[in-house]
């Protein structure tokens, strides 16, 4: 029955983006980055993603798969990783939720499979 394939979905997305919010503990990935105090980021950064936005697309059902809910969180780490420079605290953030993000992905992804 399809609404029963896609329940388990949904709550997995919902279950890992909780657990990747959760490795963003000074929550600069939170909400988009303020245009209006950082002017030139449209400049350097084409499509911005944040937590806040991944969280109204879930339940929006904007992802169907693991795969998808990665890709943005891959764009939301590689925005991080263009704009700021290496020596800077977000530039380090990045890298650290991405290695600790790829885990929790890693992990949900086996689930996906193993229930799908
Ligand atoms: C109060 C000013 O806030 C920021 O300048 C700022 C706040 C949050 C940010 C950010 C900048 N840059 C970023 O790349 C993403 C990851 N987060």
């Amino acid at each position: 029955v399809l609404e029963m394939q896609l329940t388990p979905m949904l709550l997995l997305l919902r279950s890992t983006l909780e657990q990747l919010q959760e490795k963003d503990t000074a929550q600069i990935f939170a909400e988009p980055v303020n245009i209006k105090e950082v002017p030139d980021y449209l400049e350097f950064v084409s499509q911005p993603m944040d937590f806040s936005t991944m969280v109204s697309k879930l339940e929006s059902h904007a992802y169907r798969s693991v795969a998808d809910l990665e890709a943005d969180f891959n764009l939301m780490v590689s925005n991080c990783l263009l704009y700021n420079a290496k020596d800077t605290v977000f530039h380090r953030a990045a890298l650290r939720i991405r290695d600790l993000g790829g885990a929790i992905l890693r992990h949900a992804q086996r689930q996906a499979t193993n229930t799908g």
